[in-house]
């Protein structure tokens, strides 16, 4: 993203950008040939031209491989050809980044990363320049190991103190660097405060000089005296190996712990410094805390919480230490953090350089964290340097080398903001391009939505069927039920009603009989009195006959011609007098009168009037 550093010309330069009011000073090396390094770490570059003091800060990113899982995601990380530019694939387009070298660990293993980026500077430390190599990037993407390395391989700490010291166990041309003397510090910052790893190491004796203060016998916590740490112990030495040995061990003593993102994860901030007295070099290796923040560390706890925000403190301020710087503000917060009390020498010593490793993980899953690396790593390439003071020529005119250096800057700045304006153009178009693609999402949705709306709907009428369905059937069954029983109500009401009926039928049958048995008694009693009846009739005939003679005596004596005349008549069950009266009404009426009178005295006589 920045452009590549301009050429200076001048004994003094400072870093700086246009506008900064902020002057760090940097004397530069008229000597711009490969032993330079930064020159020798992009043997391709076009930068071999340009003078490196220049650029302060060269960023390399240092791409891991994936965790040994079954499935590889595709990478959202691709490098150009030209191993500069690496470019991360978003959901929606993709942002580029231009390094000064971009190395993937699949392809380039620790040797070859060393080789091609640090090797150089580390010569250059022997040579006496002063180098500051970070490690930053977020939590688990592989800064220790770079840094330190694993059992297969050295990391940078191990290859630089073989590079300096000369490997002793090798012959000719490694032994280059022998009888080298060292000196080594390790300080851990940790929740703020500076420790000193190899304040309680018990190397004395070991054949070399440790000057660590007596009786600490834990990490001695060490105060900030200027721009370094006060008081801190050192191995002195000129054997690689011993050395590395004793780095091993307190580099073992860092405060680790395991994170949702790493296993063993540094919770400090790891400083090796290595004075090379008799040139004046000095190298030093900042192993970065992780750069992610409290939530993607996963840390729960007030403690916890508290101490990812004290390690986040030196990485905040050291972002904002180079973007201050990258912005030119007037005033550069080294004072914010222990780590940028110490690293301030490497901003603003005139004679050194930094070379900030950016590690980031090519998974998907890490992308937001890889940009945020990225970006971090594009505002300190963004950090350039310019003229102290005016230089003079043979004559004592003011060197115009200052103007043009000014005048190559500003062009420089000005190809930069093209880029810049030039991305804001792309991110525009693929903006425009994501609102089409989301507008084509929305309306694929809503046709969606009202599909899945009238699918719902049948299922709706669908339900409702199976209910009416379960209903009818409940209801039938709950009416089958209620038939079967009133069919047994019938039924035992038949049965019951046959059994009312058989006995109304009975008591029936037995009231007849008993009628018949009355009317047989009765008839029996009507023979009997038949018979009685014919017995007295025959006494009756003769009652009668008196009776009629009596009755025909009366009416002649009472009335002579009324009565033509009587016949008695006996041969009925009922015996009568048939009177043949006469035509005088008066008579008549007397003659009936007479009759009935007699006739109520002799209950035995019938009267039919004729
Ligand atoms: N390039 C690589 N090849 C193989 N393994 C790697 C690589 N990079 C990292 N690892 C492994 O991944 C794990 C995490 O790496 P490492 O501890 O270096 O991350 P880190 O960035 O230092 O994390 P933290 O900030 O939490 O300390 C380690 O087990 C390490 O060995």
């Amino acid at each position: 993203m920045a452009p590549t550093p301009t050429s200076a010309k001048g004994n003094q330069v400072q870093i700086r950008t246009p506008q900064s009011r902020h002057r760090l000073n940097f004397s530069s090396t008229k000597n711009t040939t490969t032993t330079t390094p930064q020159a020798s770490a992009n043997p391709n570059s076009t930068t071999r031209e340009t003078p490196p003091q220049d650029h302060p800060i060269e960023v390399i990113g240092r791409i891991r491989n994936f965790p040994n899982t079954k499935e590889k995601p595709i990478s959202v990380l691709q490098i150009n050809p030209d191993k500069r530019t690496v470019r991360v694939r978003a959901d929606v387009g993709y942002r580029d980044f231009s390094l000064d070298g971009v190395s993937l660990s699949e392809e380039e293993d620790l040797e070859s990363f060393y080789k091609k980026f640090v090797e150089s500077r580390i010569k250059a430390v022997k040579l006496g320049e002063k180098c500051t190599i970070m490690m930053y990037g977020p939590t688990g993407s592989g800064k220790s190991h770079n840094m330190f390395g694993c059992a297969k391989q050295p990391g940078i700490v191990y290859r630089s103190l073989r590079d300096i010291l000369g490997d002793e166990s090798s012959d000719n041309e490694d032994r280059v660097g022998f009888g080298t003397f060292v000196q080594v510090t390790v300080l851990e910052i940790y929740n703020e405060e500076i420790y000193d790893l190899l304040s309680s190491n018990g190397g004395a004796g070991s054949g070399f000089g440790i000057g660590w203060p007596k009786g600490s016998a834990s990490k001695a916590r060490l105060e900030v005296m200027g721009k370094k740490a006060k008081n801190a112990t050192f191995i002195s030495g000129t054997e690689a190996g011993k050395i590395s040995k004793e780095v091993q061990k307190v580099e073992k003593r860092r405060i680790v712990k395991s994170t949702q993102c790493n296993e063993r994860s540094s919770r400090s901030h790891c400083m090796i410094i290595l004075d090379v007295p008799t040139v004046g070099g000095r190298l030093m290796l900042v192993d970065m805390a992780g750069s992610e923040n409290i939530e993607q560390a996963g840390q729960t706890g007030f403690e916890a919480k508290m101490q990812t925000a004290k390690i986040n403190q030196g990485n905040i301020a050291l972002k904002r230490v180079v973007e201050s710087i990258a912005n030119g503000d007037s005033h550069v917060p080294f004072r914010d953090s222990k780590l940028t009390m110490l690293l301030q020498d490497s901003f603003e010593d005139d004679k050194s350089k930094i070379l900030m490793i950016l590690c980031a993980s090519p998974d998907p899953k890490e992308i937001h964290k890889t940009i945020c690396t990225l970006e971090y790593g594009a505002k300190a390439k963004c950090i350039i340097r310019g003229p102290h003071t005016p230089m003079k020529d043979k004559f004592g005119a003011e060197d115009s080398s200052s103007a043009v250096i000014l005048g190559s800057r500003i062009a420089a700045m000005d190809q930069f903001i093209y880029k810049l304006q030039m991305e804001n153009k792309l991110r525009e178009k693929e903006r425009n391009e994501a609102h089409q693609q989301l507008l084509k999402k929305e309306e694929e949705v809503a046709a969606l939505r009202a599909k899945l709306e009238m699918v719902e709907g049948k299922g709706s009428t669908v339900v409702s069927e199976q209910v009416i369905n379960s209903k009818v059937n409940e209801r039938t069954q709950t009416l089958k039920l209620q038939l079967e029983k009133k069919l047994e109500e019938c039924q035992r009401m038949a049965e019951e009603f046959v059994d009312m009926k058989r006995k109304i039928m009975e008591e029936t049958i037995l009231q007849q009989q008993q009628e018949v048995e009355m009317l047989r008694r009765r008839l029996e009693e009507i023979e009997f009195e038949l018979c009685h009846s014919r017995e007295v009739r025959s006494s009756r005939d003769f009652e009668g006959s008196s009776f009629a003679k009596r009755l025909l005596g009366a009416y002649a004596d009472e009335d002579p011609g009324m009565v033509k005349s009587m016949d008695l008549d006996m041969s009925d069950a009922e015996p009568f007098v048939r009177i043949g009266a006469v035509h005088q009404p008066d008579n008549h009426l007397k003659f009936l009168m007479r009759l009935l009178i007699m006739m109520s005295s002799d209950q035995n006589m019938v009267t039919k009037h004729v």
